[in-house]
């Protein structure tokens, strides 16, 4: 076993690779190791929202995995917070008597994967342009399950809410029917769940699991692509309780014709309810949902620093959240009161603000070039190559998000196309967007490695 400190890095090495920089910053590197007592390794977190996120994101799970990469050992972590430890220094003092941790010991995967999420209820979603329609459907169904919508279908991009609305349609349920069987899992909980019963011939029991319940949740189902068995079982579950009128509430990354190696027959059934997207929401929407989390985390922070805030992250509100914690944890970590000054200064190392000044057009060509493995010639040429169209498209798309040119003058430096050719190319990835998570992953990395 190797020490802690030389663990944590690798660990953190592992991280820092399979994470985006956001994530990283904001969830590992404000981690603490500060025991390893065998095979348990004790991280200290700065606040219980940063547990939360842990737990929730199964952080956790991947710090097990990276240990197990990096040192062969099967490390169990355990997530306390400052506050917490505090307490326990002086509980300790005052009874003398060897106690356990207060720990957040991980519980066994099946246990977590049912659990809803308290905190993810009607009351704490914001409702804003883009979610208003998921927003109307999940209370439809959760108040008459079964009889509208069956299955609702939520679809679009990373962090913007479709795990919490389908929970917050099994909380509410629950709320008004204590009795009702509500059971939510992952995809892949769902194909780990239903591979263990193969191998433990307990498909009986996996059968009365899935198919006795009132509402079935299903997160990320994108995940069934190319699993042919898994689909087969999930489309008779799916059948069984369709047929019972239970309600089934699934979501994506994308429609589900869009899932490779969907089987059709599941696809067609997908569609005998409801889709309905969610987009990214508005600088308005942002603000409110900053306002809700810090009211409710009790982070006193000004208006105009939630504004500021909201400005810098404009499509996941999963980082918008991540970005507040971080600006909380260096106001702990300072002990100055939280202003714009002060979120400027945590969030400066994610180099988001300001960071869009030194983005230029060609150095937005250079980087979109060097990604997609294309000429800078072909990229600023005529030719009509898919493999050169799209990521000419995304490198005009990007020179528009990113930088103050106009259109005009962006079209200028495309080799002198029309600002309309730039209007469409705009349109194209923007649309696309909604849709497809790939070349969301691309523009992403694009925009990561541009603020760099
Ligand atoms: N409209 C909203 N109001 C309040 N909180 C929101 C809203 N939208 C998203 N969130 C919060 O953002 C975080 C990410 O949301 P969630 O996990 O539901 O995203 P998701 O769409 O399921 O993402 P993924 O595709 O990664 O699973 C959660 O903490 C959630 O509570």
């Amino acid at each position: 076993m190797p020490d802690m400190v030389t663990l944590w890095t690798d660990i953190k090495e592992l991280f820092e690779e399979n994470n985006t920089p956001t994530t990283y910053k904001t969830w590992i590197e404000t981690a603490k190791p500060i025991a390893l007592d065998g095979n348990k390794l004790t991280l200290e977190l700065p606040s219980p929202l940063h547990r939360d996120y842990w737990t929730h994101q199964h952080l956790d799970q991947q710090l097990v995995e990276y240990a197990y990469q990096a040192a062969h050992e099967d490390i169990q972590p355990i997530l306390i917070i400052e506050s917490e430890r505090q307490q326990q220094a002086t509980r300790k003092a005052k009874t003398a008597t060897p106690e356990e941790p207060a720990t957040a010991e991980p519980t066994p995967t099946f246990m977590k994967e049912t659990a809803l999420n308290s905190r993810y209820t009607f009351d704490t979603f914001v409702i804003g342009k883009g979610n208003q329609m998921a927003h109307a459907a999940a209370l439809v169904v959760s108040e008459e399950p079964g009889v509208m919508y069956n299955p609702l279908f939520f679809y679009g991009g990373v962090g913007l809410g479709k795990t919490h609305l389908m929970h917050a349609i099994g909380n509410k349920m629950l709320e008004d029917r204590p009795d009702t069987k509500v059971k939510y899992v992952t995809s892949e909980a769902f194909t780990n769940d239903f591979i263990n019963a193969i191998q433990t011939r307990t498909q009986e029991q996996f059968r009365q699991e899935y198919r006795n319940v009132d509402l079935l949740l299903v997160d990320d189902i994108q995940f069934f692509a190319n699993k042919e068995g898994t689909q087969e079982e999930f489309f008779h579950t799916f059948n069984a309780l369709y047929d019972d009128e239970k309600q089934i509430v699934l979501t994506s990354d994308r429609l589900p014709n869009e899932i490779p190696k969907l089987q059709d027959r599941l696809v067609s059934r997908f569609a005998w309810g409801l889709s309905v997207d969610i987009t990214p929401p508005d600088l308005e929407t942002r603000i409110a949902i900053l306002r809700n989390k810090a009211d409710a985390d009790q982070i006193d922070i000004p208006d105009d620093t939630l504004s500021y805030i909201a400005g810098q992250i404009d499509s996941n509100v999963r980082e918008l959240e991540g970005a507040l914690a971080r600006v909380q944890a260096y106001h702990q970590l300072m002990h100055q009161p939280i202003t714009t000054d002060l979120a400027a200064e945590a969030l400066k190392s994610l180099n988001l603000a300001n960071a869009t000044d030194a983005i230029t057009i060609p150095v937005i060509q250079d980087r979109v070039a060097n990604y997609f493995h294309v000429s800078l010639k072909d990229l600023k040429g005529k030719k009509r190559k898919q493999a050169i169209v799209m990521p000419r498209q995304i490198a005009m798309y990007l020179s528009r998000e990113l930088t103050e040119a106009s259109l005009p003058r962006i079209g200028n430096e495309f080799g002198g196309k029309d600002h309309t050719t730039v209007i469409h190319a705009y349109d194209k990835i923007q649309d696309s967007l909604k849709t497809d998570a790939e070349l969301q992953k691309d523009i992403d990395n694009l925009k990561d490695e541009l603020r760099r």
